[in-house]
């Protein structure tokens, strides 16, 4: 992030949006030259980071259609990458402000130059509901409520304002200012045209539509479409340290609307910053999805056991499962850096002691850390494309390559199977991915139980979706399940 995008244009309402515009810029270009959004929303000033991570958020979320958009406006793709991520962030924030003004005109037309904005909620709320869900139906916009929205003339001259602010980007203002413009008069039909073509309608690379039409042929509609949204915020309750009801009634006196879920599960109305919410530091909770919290209650660890976490970073589960008996556990994981997120885990949530042991290692080659005694419990959290969580991380489908898929299950098989020697005779192992690509779920789970002959498949959910419309189930982000036991 370069000095020059700064807090120093703020004013008495927060940072000038050309600021925020330019700062969602970077990461945008960040994650097109292969870098995760969270990495680089971590460089991004403090006072325009929760501006531009609405913004970057949005983006990712409509990125192929604004290069849809962006390739019927300019003739070629701007050799600049920096001004090329303005352009794209600049189209998706103006349609936003452009739907929502046809929503509901006299809320957009007051909306402020700096942040925060309104949102998509308020213009609705403000004008006319029926209008806004219109536009949503006829797909020209998601109008959500987490959208930030501007008024149309404001996002125009504060998207040139970036530009002109950076020396490297100055040259291009008056293009930017023709396309935007360019793009405001074609509206309609441009978003016509581009919503006929995979990438803009659905907002994922193709190979991933294709990929889930073959694996959904009744859903990929709208798991495509629910991968937009964004998700839930669920917390698992310490058990060792409080009741569920507890925290909720915590909760409720801190103000924060939130419902009990599953076993120790509760889930917040809305989603709401770490730091607001009482009892992280005293290790009262954390942070976990409904479908991640299922895991420990599939491998039903009991006192006396010994468990090995194969795959244990950042921690959720390990912590679960200590939290859930009095087990020795030993932790596992390739990446040293992120072993060490484990260690604090366990330390804030008052659970690290001798039964734990931590340790940096490659799972599948068992010689390196095996000591040679037999695990009753082992979960296999393994690595995956993590295609069932971009709802929370809509960088992923821009991430990833359609030769991952077939690169990451042959790793997981190979830790899976590496694994199964250390399961105990009449022992179990869990295995489990937050993907919805069969290669790295079903299949995997069936060619798994073929090559085994002594793995016999216990009852387990399998693939969960995150699809609307499914009660409780539709809380859950995307993960696989499968469970398998060692005939003694
Ligand atoms: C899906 S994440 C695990 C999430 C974790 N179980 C939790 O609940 O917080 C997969 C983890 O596997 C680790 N990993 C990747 N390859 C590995 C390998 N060969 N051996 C052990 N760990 C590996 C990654 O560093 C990553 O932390």
């Amino acid at each position: 992030m370069p000095k020059s995008v700064s807090e120093t244009s703020a004013g008495p309402s927060g940072p000038a949006l050309s600021d925020i515009l330019l700062a969602a810029a970077h990461n945008v270009r960040a994650v097109l030259s292969g870098r995760s959004l969270s990495d680089s929303l971590a460089q991004t000033p403090a006072g325009l980071r929760a501006g531009a991570q609405a913004i970057s958020f949005h983006a990712m979320r409509r990125l192929g259609l604004a290069g849809e958009l962006r390739s019927a406006l300019v003739r070629r793709v701007p050799p600049n990458p920096l001004f090329d991520a303005l352009l794209l962030v600049s189209l998706v924030v103006l349609d936003a402000a452009c739907a929502a003004a046809a929503a509901s005109p006299a809320a957009t037309a007051t909306a402020p130059t700096t942040a925060p904005a309104t949102t998509a909620a308020a213009a609705l709320a403000a004008g006319d509901e029926q209008k806004g869900r219109q536009a949503d139906a006829a797909g020209r916009v998601a109008l959500r409520r987490d959208v930030p929205v501007y008024a149309v003339h404001t996002v125009v001259d504060q998207a040139v304002c970036a530009a002109a602010s950076q020396s490297r980007l100055a040259s291009y203002k008056g293009l930017l200012n023709g396309v935007l413009r360019n793009f405001l008069r074609g509206r309609d039909e441009l978003l016509e045209r581009a919503l006929h073509t995979t990438r803009g309608r659905w907002n994922h690379p193709e190979w991933w539509v294709r990929l889930l039409e073959r694996a959904y042929p009744d859903d990929w509609q709208a798991l495509l479409l629910a991968a937009d949204e964004p998700g839930p915020m669920t917390l698992r309750v310490n058990v060792r340290r409080n009741t569920p009801a507890e925290l909720l009634a915590r909760l409720r006196q801190a103000g924060i609307e939130a419902q009990p879920l599953g076993a120790a599960g509760i889930v917040l109305a809305r989603p709401c910053p770490v730091q607001q919410i009482p009892g992280f530091e005293q290790g009262l909770w954390s942070v976990q999805d409904a479908a991640a919290q299922q895991a420990a209650s599939l491998l039903a660890p009991a006192d006396g056991m010994r468990v090995l976490d194969a795959c244990a970073a950042p921690g959720g589960k390990t912590a679960h499962l200590l939290e859930s008996a009095d087990i020795e556990l030993q932790a596992l994981d390739a990446d040293a850096g992120r072993l060490e997120r484990v260690a604090q885990n366990l330390r804030r949530l008052g659970l690290d002691g001798p039964q734990v042991s931590l340790r940096c290692a490659d799972a599948a080659d068992v010689e390196q850390w095996w000591d040679g005694r037999p695990y009753d419990a082992v979960l296999a959290d393994v690595p995956c494309t993590a295609s069932g969580i971009v709802r929370r991380h809509p960088d992923i489908r821009w991430l990833r390559r359609e030769a991952d898929v077939a690169r990451t299950a042959a790793l997981q098989r190979r830790i899976a199977d590496a694994l199964w020697r250390t399961v105990k005779p009449g022992g179990r192992l869990l295995y489990a991915t937050c993907s919805i690509f069969p290669q790295e779920g079903r299949v995997q789970a069936e060619q798994f139980a073929g090559r085994h002959p002594d793995a016999l498949r216990l009852p387990a959910p399998g693939q969960l979706l995150p699809l609307p419309g499914q009660g409780a189930a539709s809380l859950y982000d995307g993960f696989y399940y499968a469970l398998f036991a060692k005939k003694p």
